[in-house]
């Protein structure tokens, strides 16, 4: 198991993030993690990938738990957050170079060049990061994501910014990935998690309140849409 979450809970102040969660996540698919604003997402990723801690409760990313372990952790995992933090004034090569360092990759040149290449980032590698528009920037992120061939990936929005074109491509490199890592994907797109997620939780609240396969959710809910589902569980009308 690549991921297990075990009672996980985060308190901002009087604010809980998240409130005992557990959930677990197997190569070989696409977890689709939802949930309405505020529900938790963004901070159950960010313990995952040490950039918080959380309040009580375990997290373990290939074994490794990401309180005491969290050199480890952040070894096997890809991390393209919300809010993509690149390093504006890199060229695009030069920042993939220097993510290879610090995984002291062997023969970067050869892999900063597989990555331009699945990332669709050949037209834009000799560009400096901030000069790249959204969708190359996101691009640039997954880039820097998957460079070190990381077992676990999370990716939180990672077509936001994207035109149509670029989601279709990002979607497919996205669902070969799976193949033989552990994806997490948080989105707000009904029609990206029915497109390449077999697995699904949302989260409401800070409380797990589904944990299925996309096709059994469905059965459970009387074959209806993701999103009347969605809708149905997190009580998110529109009045
Ligand atoms: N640094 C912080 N300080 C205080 N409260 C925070 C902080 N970060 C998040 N929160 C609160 O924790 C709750 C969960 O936020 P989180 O960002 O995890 O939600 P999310 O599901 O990712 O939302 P979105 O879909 O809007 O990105 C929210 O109520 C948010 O206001």
């Amino acid at each position: 198991m690549s991921i297990v979450v075990e009672n996980l809970s985060k308190t901002y102040g009087e604010q809980k993030a998240i409130n005992g969660i557990s959930f677990q996540a197997l190569p070989g698919s696409v977890l689709g993690f939802l949930g309405p604003n505020g529900a938790g997402k963004s901070t159950t990723m960010k313990i995952l990938t040490c950039f918080i801690p959380q309040t009580s409760g375990t997290a373990r990313v290939c074994g490794f738990d990401v309180s005491t372990d969290s050199m480890e952790v952040r070894r096997h995992i890809g991390y393209l957050p919300e809010h993509n933090p690149l390093y504006l004034e890199m060229y695009v090569r030069e920042a993939l170079g220097f993510i290879g360092a610090i995984h002291k990759i062997d023969q970067p040149e050869k892999r900063i060049n597989e990555v331009i290449e699945l990332c669709g980032l050949g037209d834009e590698q000799n560009k400096k990061l901030g000069a790249l528009s959204k969708g190359y920037r996101q691009r640039a992120g997954l880039a820097q994501a998957i460079f070190a061939d990381p077992k676990v990936l999370i990716l939180d929005e990672p077509t936001s910014g994207l035109d149509p074109n670029q989601v279709i491509a990002i979607r497919t490199l996205i669902r070969d990935l799976a193949k033989t890592k552990t994806v997490i994907l948080s989105t707000h797109i009904m029609q990206e998690v029915e497109a390449i997620c077999e697995q699904v939780i949302i989260i409401n609240k800070g409380k797990i309140v589904a944990d299925d396969t996309l096709s059994d959710l469905r059965l459970k809910h009387n074959n209806k849409s993701l999103e009347n589902i969605f809708i149905e569980l997190t009580g998110s009308h529109v009045h």
